[in-house]
C-alpha cells in the first residue's frame, strides 16, 4: 500500500483509510460519490474548510481510469462559480509503482441538493437556484462539454442559497458501464428522452434534466422513477403525453417500431401536473399584492417547466432562452452569464485505447504537475 512520505499521515475513516498531508485537520466522513468516499477537513495554511475526495487505484479498470482522468483534467480546467472548484490534487506515493490512491481536494459546500428536496422553496430562492444551474451549465457547453448526467445528487448548495455543480457528466466516448464496480447504482431519472432512446443530442438535453430538477424541488419526489429504460419512457408519456411522429423520426428502426406501437397517452397538462398548492410553501405574504405577484410567479415557474419537459429537443427550451425566461432573468448577470471560456482540447483523442499500466502513468503525471 501507500507509504506515507514526509508531513502525511493516515486516519480511519469507516472502512478506509485517509493518507493526507498534516496540513488537512479534522478529517470527517460526509458522503459516498460513486468513485469513493468523501471527507470535510480544516485546511490549516489557509483556515478554511475543505471536502477531501479519495479515488482509490482509480486506474483499477479503464472505466474509472478515463472518468478520473477527464475529472482530473477538466476541473483543472474550468473556473466558474457554479462549478465546484479544485483546490488541490495529491497522492500519497513518491513513485509510479507506489502509486494506489489520490485525492481531490475542493471547496467544501453545506448540502447536497439531494438534502434540499421536499423543503418547500419559495419563488425566490428556487428562481435563484435554477438560474445558477444554468450558468453552470451554460459554461461547460460553451467549453464543448455536455452534461448529459446533471442530477441533485451531483450538485451542491450552501445556506445563502449559493449552488455548485459537483462533476462533468458522461464523456462523449465512454460507453454506458453496463456494471460499476461499486455496488453504487447509476440513476437514470434526470437522463432527457433522446439519451434514454440512444438518439442524437446536442447542448439542450441537459436542459431536460433542469426541467426534472425544478419538477423535483416542486413537488418533493422524483418525477420520472423509472425502474429501467422502458419503464422511465413510459412514466415520461404518462405524465406528459406521448410526443408527436415527427419526434421518432431519428430513431433507429427497431427502436422505432417498438416504441411506436406503445400506447399513446395524452398526459397531463402542467397545470394538473404542478397544482397552486404545490406552490405555497410560505405564508409569510398575505395582503392582496403579494398574493397577485406569487401567482404570477407560479404561473412563470409553470410556463418554464413546460418548455423545459418538452420530450421532443426541436422543441425543448434551449439555455439562453432559458435564462431569457421572465422567472430566471430576473438573476440575469452578464459577468455570470459569459464567464471567460476555458480551452478544453478534445480529451477523447488522447483518452482512446490505454491499459490500464497506461492510464497509471497518465494519471500519475497529472497529479505530479
Ligand atoms: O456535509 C457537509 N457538507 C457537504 C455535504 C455534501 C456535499 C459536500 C461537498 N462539498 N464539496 C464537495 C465536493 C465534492 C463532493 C462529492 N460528492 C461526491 N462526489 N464528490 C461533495 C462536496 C459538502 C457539511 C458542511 C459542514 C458540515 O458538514
Amino acid at each position: 500500500s501507500d507509504l506515507p512520505h514526509k508531513d502525511f499521515y493516515t486516519v480511519e475513516v469507516g472502512d478506509t483509510n485517509f493518507t493526507v498531508p498534516i496540513r488537512y485537520q479534522n478529517i470527517s466522513p460526509i458522503g459516498m460519490g460513486a468513485q469513493g468516499i468523501v471527507c470535510s477537513a480544516l485546511d490549516a495554511t489557509t483556515k478554511t474548510n475543505v471536502a477531501i475526495k479519495k479515488l482509490s487505484k482509480p486506474f483499477q479498470n479503464v472505466v474509472q481510469a478515463k472518468r478520473a482522468y477527464r475529472e482530473l483534467k477538466l476541473m483543472k480546467l474550468v473556473n466558474h462559480k457554479n462549478i465546484i472548484g479544485l483546490l488541490d490534487v495529491f497522492t500519497p506515493s513518491d513513485s509510479l509503482e507506489e502509486f494506489q490512491d489520490m485525492y481531490l481536494v475542493m471547496e467544501l459546500m453545506d448540502a447536497n441538493l439531494s438534502a434540499v428536496v421536499g423543503i418547500g422553496l419559495d419563488h425566490n430562492r428556487l428562481s435563484y437556484l435554477i438560474y445558477q444551474i444554468l450558468c453552470g451549465i451554460r459554461h461547460l457547453h460553451s467549453a464543448g462539454i455536455i452534461h448529459r448526467d446533471l442530477k441533485p445528487s451531483n450538485i451542491c448548495v450552501n445556506a445563502n442559497c449559493s449552488l455548485k455543480i459537483l462533476d462533468f457528466g458522461l464523456a462523449r466516448t465512454a460507453a454506458e458501464p453496463t456494471f460499476l464496480m461499486t455496488p453504487y447504482v447509476v440513476t437514470r431519472y434526470y437522463r432527457a428522452p433522446e439519451i434514454i432512446l440512444g438518439m442524437p443530442y446536442k447542448e439542450n438535453v441537459d436542459i431536460w434534466s433542469v426541467g426534472c430538477i425544478m419538477g423535483e424541488l416542486i413537488r418533493g419526489g422524483v418525477l420520472f422513477k423509472g425502474s429501467d429504460h422502458l419503464d422511465q419512457w413510459m412514466k415520461i408519456i404518462q405524465q406528459i403525453g406521448s410526443p408527436d411522429k415527427s419526434f421518432f423520426a431519428d430513431l433507429v428502426p427497431n427502436v422505432r417500431q417498438y416504441i411506436e406501437n406503445l400506447n399513446q397517452y395524452e398526459g397531463y397538462s402542467i397545470e394538473r401536473l404542478f397544482p397552486d398548492a404545490l406552490f405555497h410553501v410560505d405564508e409569510e405574504n398575505d395582503d392582496e399584492e403579494d398574493e397577485d405577484e406569487y401567482q404570477r410567479n407560479t404561473d412563470n415557474a409553470r410556463d418554464l417547466l413546460a418548455r423545459m419537459l418538452t420530450i421532443d429537443p426541436k422543441h425543448r427550451i434551449s439555455i439562453d432562452e432559458a435564462l431569457n425566461h421572465r422567472y430566471i432573468n430576473v438573476w440575469y448577470e452578464q459577468e455570470e452569464v459569459d464567464a471567460p471560456i476555458p480551452q478544453v482540447f478534445s480529451l477523447d483523442v488522447d483518452e482512446r485505447g490505454h491499459s490500464i499500466a497506461e492510464w497509471k502513468k497518465i494519471i500519475y503525471e497529472e497529479i505530479k504537475n
